[in-house]
């Protein structure tokens, strides 16, 4: 792809229903492996972006995790499908472009779309990571059931059909986070050492002998 500084080393999607800790997760994975060497990726990001833009409308609040994107969100998710219609690799290719770090992690796969498009361009790097957590946490977080989001495709698209690599149980009485992390984190770490050797830059000088 024409804006790809180089290509990652693992590539690890995330789905999960509304509030069973996507962006927790991601995070303390990308917190213990460093920014350098991991990267979140949001499709929603440049779809936010786009969608703030053509409505007038303030993007922080939008990016934010409080209820004023809870306004926009059946709209947004009708606008975003639209443009996933004309093109389902859209949001991933944008989210993506200039991503150079050798792990990435997609924080919020919502279709098999999505997760078709990283598992065709990076076939060898792409596993996919299934967030749960019960309906009764994730109200304690702040869920609660809104129709045409929780019963649409938007929230329900990988529900079915997807043989996740790997579950992560978000809850109190699971193992802890730090115990299921583990074989993820070993993983990215292999990827990482493994990329940069590849990605290394050879002097000329050692080329040429
Ligand atoms: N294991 C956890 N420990 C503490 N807080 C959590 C945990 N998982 C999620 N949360 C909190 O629950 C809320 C929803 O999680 P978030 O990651 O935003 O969910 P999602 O991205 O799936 O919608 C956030 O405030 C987050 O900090
Ligand atoms: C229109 C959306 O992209 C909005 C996503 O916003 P967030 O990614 O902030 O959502 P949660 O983490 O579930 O709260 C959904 C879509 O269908 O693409």
């Amino acid at each position: 792809m024409e804006d790809r500084v180089s290509e990652p080393g693992l590539v690890l999607v995330f789905s999960g229903k509304r509030k069973s800790g996507k962006d927790y997760v991601t995070e303390q994975i990308q917190k213990r492996l460093g920014s350098d060497v991991c990267c979140i990726l949001r499709l929603s990001g440049p779809l936010k972006e786009q969608y703030a833009q053509e409505h007038g409308l303030d993007l922080d609040q939008l990016m934010g995790p409080g209820p004023y994107k809870e306004q926009y969100r059946a709209d947004m998710i009708r606008w975003g499908e639209c443009r996933r219609r004309q093109d389902p690799g859209f949001f991933c290719r944008l989210a993506s472009r200039g991503a150079c770090q050798p792990v990435w992690l997609v924080s919020d796969a919502r279709r098999l779309s999505d997760l078709q498009w990283f598992q065709a361009e990076f076939p060898q790097q792409t596993q996919s990571v299934r967030v749960q957590s019960s309906e009764k946490t994730r109200s304690q977080r702040g869920w609660s059931f809104t129709a045409g989001v929780d019963d649409a495709e938007s929230e329900c698209g990988l529900d079915n059909g997807v043989e996740f690599d790997w579950i992560v149980i978000n809850e109190a009485d699971a193992p802890s986070l730090d115990e299921q992390l583990r074989p993820i984190l070993q993983l990215a770490e292999e990827a990482a050492s493994t990329s940069s050797v590849t990605d290394q830059v050879v002097p000329p000088t050692e080329l040429t002998g």
